[in-house]
């Protein structure tokens, strides 16, 4: 479905304007609001005044690219990264079998920082001025909160993983990404903004999303396209802390550096996301060996591969061209897909899919929803909440169980919820 404007132009206005606090607090309660933030700097979005429901990134790309030739827009910051009117998405991991939507919003108000730079765009309207809208009402922390388990049980789960590491084994396949569920019930309507509050807080570094329902903190950058430089952040290979927290977490990094699973189940997505990048790049730099990016939950191998992007290339149509990448899909790309459709027995929906922004230029940056849940408007005292785990040839369910529960951690936490 496209809601546009008809033929009538539309108008933009984007202003400097002087610190506005925490861009989160602009949140409404009710009614349309997004955010994508970072360390405080990102965007908050209010309002819609057009809204694209496909499931194809592609076809996003073409719309936006439509959408953004209708609109003439005064700027006070010309060319500042991320300024400006822009489409807010998040699309769905397997459109071909999922029963949920995707989502691309072009909202009315959007509030950005980025460092000493603060900004207002308003869509349409230009009568209601600069003056920045008031901020959303008190957030509400959720009452009592009933974990009501997973789709699958622990042990069931564990079994699909054992029958995957079988298929891996028997060389059909490299490596594949299993996830799991949690369903969680509060006694009343949750407050997204409380749980967005609560992740900004304990997960600064990461890219904090909320988008129609879809709320979480993931630590992997699919692309940002910034001017005709291209950078993803891909992780593979985690390792966490058991409930005792004794181990130093010096020991523990050195321990995943010298894991060869870890290193093996990275090398695969760093290759995935090489491989995707380049057709569109001119230049490439694919560091050798990865680093290791420290979360409060969790460890990760990170590898950050940047590029020259040739002109044209917007960021929708690169977050087209690279997911799903091995990172939360696996190896080869189409046979991972239909093993995860034909064993994992939950619908993804947007989970592990592209999530984030584009501006008028084609920049943008996308990050994969992970760590993350999603609340239904038919039910919005429950959460689904996902997390997964790359499965390669030496991999042990019961330890794949723990990753994902770890992975579980962030949003337990942001919810209130003691991990169990
Ligand atoms: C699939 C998830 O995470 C992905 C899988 C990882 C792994 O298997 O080591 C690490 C980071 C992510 O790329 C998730 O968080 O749900």
């Amino acid at each position: 479905m496209i809601l546009d404007f008809g033929t009538a132009r539309m108008r933009a206005t984007t202003v400097a304007i002087a610190d506005p606090g925490p861009l989160e607090r602009f949140l409404p309660e009710s009614g349309p609001g997004s955010a994508f933030i970072r360390r405080g700097d990102g965007v908050v979005a209010l309002g819609e005044v057009a809204r694209f429901e496909t499931d194809r990134l592609d076809a996003a790309d073409v719309w936006w690219d439509e959408i953004s030739n209708q609109i003439d827009h005064d700027s006070e910051l010309p060319g500042e990264f991320g300024t400006g009117p822009l489409a807010l998405g998040s699309f769905i991991f397997d459109p071909d079998r999922s029963m949920e939507r995707s989502v691309l919003t072009v909202p009315q108000v959007i509030i950005g920082r980025r460092g000493d730079l603060a900004w207002m765009t308003r869509l349409g309207d230009a009568r209601r001025g600069t003056a920045l809208p008031s901020p959303g009402e008190p957030t509400r922390r959720p009452g009592h909160i009933t974990q009501m388990g997973g789709s699958l049980r622990r042990g069931e789960w564990e079994r699909i993983v054992a029958e995957v590491v079988t298929l891996i084994r028997s060389g059909e396949v490299d490596k594949v990404v299993l996830a799991r569920d949690l369903h969680l019930k509060a006694d009343g309507p949750l407050d997204l903004r409380h749980i967005y509050g609560r992740l900004l807080e304990t997960y600064p570094m990461t890219w904090a999303y909320l988008i129609d329902g879809l709320v979480g903190a993931t630590p992997e950058l699919l692309l940002r396209r910034q001017g005709g430089l291209v950078t993803s952040r891909v992780l593979a290979g985690t390792v966490w802390q058991d409930g005792s927290g004794a181990v130093d977490p010096l020991a523990l990094a050195a321990e995943l550096a010298r894991s060869e699973k870890d290193m093996s189940e990275h090398a695969f997505a760093v290759r995935s996301v090489a491989d995707a990048l380049a057709p569109y790049c001119r230049a490439m730099n694919v560091p050798d060996s990865p680093s290791v990016l420290r979360l409060p939950n969790v460890m990760h191998l990170a590898t950050d591969v940047t590029g020259v992007v040739e002109p044209g290339a917007t960021s929708l149509a690169l977050a087209a061209a690279l997911h799903p990448s091995a990172a939360v899909c696996g190896t080869p790309t189409h046979l991972a897909m239909d093993i995860i459709a034909e064993v994992e027995t939950i619908d993804r929906g947007r989970y592990a899919g592209p999530v984030g922004w584009v501006d008028m230029d084609g920049d943008g940056e996308w990050a994969i929803a992970l760590r993350g849940g999603q609340v239904r408007p038919e039910s919005p005292e429950s959460i689904q909440l996902f997390a997964g785990a790359g499965i390669v040839a030496d991999s042990t369910p019961s330890v794949e169980v723990q990753e994902t529960a770890a992975k579980f951690v962030p949003m337990l936490q942001a919810l209130g919820v003691a991990p169990s």
